[in-house]
């Protein structure tokens, strides 16, 4: 669980975040979304300790980071996976290189032993034998199950996602979605998802924040969405055909 309590965060006289307050549920898949320029990725780095708030308060499990010592920070370092835009797999390594890299950083596993945990992860995404591969010589979803299998590849407990489906067809998008959500159940991890994607709402928002113009405007879950009357939620969400399509057939039905 990640509890962010009146977080404000500015950048020259332009404040981007003006008091939120949140709780991010363990074992769920906490969706943050919001029109660009709302101060999603802003709020993601405050809780990575990439931005350091001005105001405010985010505790991890019960302890707020300002008071983590700098043994703690890292151990946190530690606890937290991230998937990147893109994936941001490295090049030059081979799939199985990429998906050991956190091991080598964090931990002082013998090879034989980062090799198991790593086949292990890499059968989790349904990528055993892809090993010897490099990132060039595989598809955009498979490169992005890699980037799930490195950032999990540590147990975290907790995952920052930031647009994991950027640039896939949407069947290949929503196998990613699913995937992320199962593996937030099965390990309960605490799961933080950056979202444009309307179908990643309908399939994985099991709670889902909406930051306009730095203030948390609205939160619910993907059943609540269809029905609030909310004007700012309404606005943004059925300005996405699907949302529409959904709507109407609800009311047809
Ligand atoms: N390092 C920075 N220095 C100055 N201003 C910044 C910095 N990072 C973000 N901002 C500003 O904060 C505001 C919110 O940016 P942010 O990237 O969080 O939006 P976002 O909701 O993630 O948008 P998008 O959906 O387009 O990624 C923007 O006006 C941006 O210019």
């Amino acid at each position: 669980m990640i509890e962010v309590k009146n977080l404000h965060k500015s950048f020259g006289g332009q404040q981007v975040l003006k008091g939120i307050d949140y709780v991010f549920e363990r074992g769920k898949t906490n969706l943050i979304i919001g029109q660009s320029g709302s101060g999603k990725s802003v709020f993601l780095k405050c809780m990575l300790g990439l931005f350091k708030p001005d105001e405010g308060t985010i505790a991890y499990d019960g302890k707020p980071y300002s008071s983590f010592s700098d043994e703690e920070q890292r151990e946190l370092r530690k606890e937290i996976g991230m998937l990147f835009q893109g994936g941001a797999l490295f090049d030059s390594m081979t799939v199985e290189e990429n998906v050991m890299f956190p091991l080598r950083m964090f931990t002082n596993q013998r090879k034989k032993e980062m090799r198991e945990r790593v086949q292990e992860v890499l059968e989790r995404v349904n990528l055993e034998g892809s090993n010897q591969k490099m990132p060039s010589e595989i598809s955009g979803g498979m490169q992005k199950r890699v980037a799930i299998a490195r950032a999990i590849v540590n147990k975290p407990k907790y995952l920052f996602c930031d647009e994991p489906n950027s640039g896939l067809d949407p069947k290949t998008a929503t196998v990613i979605d699913n995937l992320i959500q199962q593996i937030t159940h099965e390990n309960d991890i605490t799961t933080v998802l950056i979202t444009h994607d309307m179908n990643s709402v309908l399939e994985i928002g099991e709670r889902i924040a909406f930051l306009k113009d730095g203030v948390l405007a609205w939160k619910g879950t993907k059943e609540e969405i269809f029905k609030t009357d909310d004007k700012a939620v309404t606005e943004f969400v059925y300005s996405s055909d699907l949302f529409q399509q959904v709507r109407a057939a609800q009311l047809k039905g």
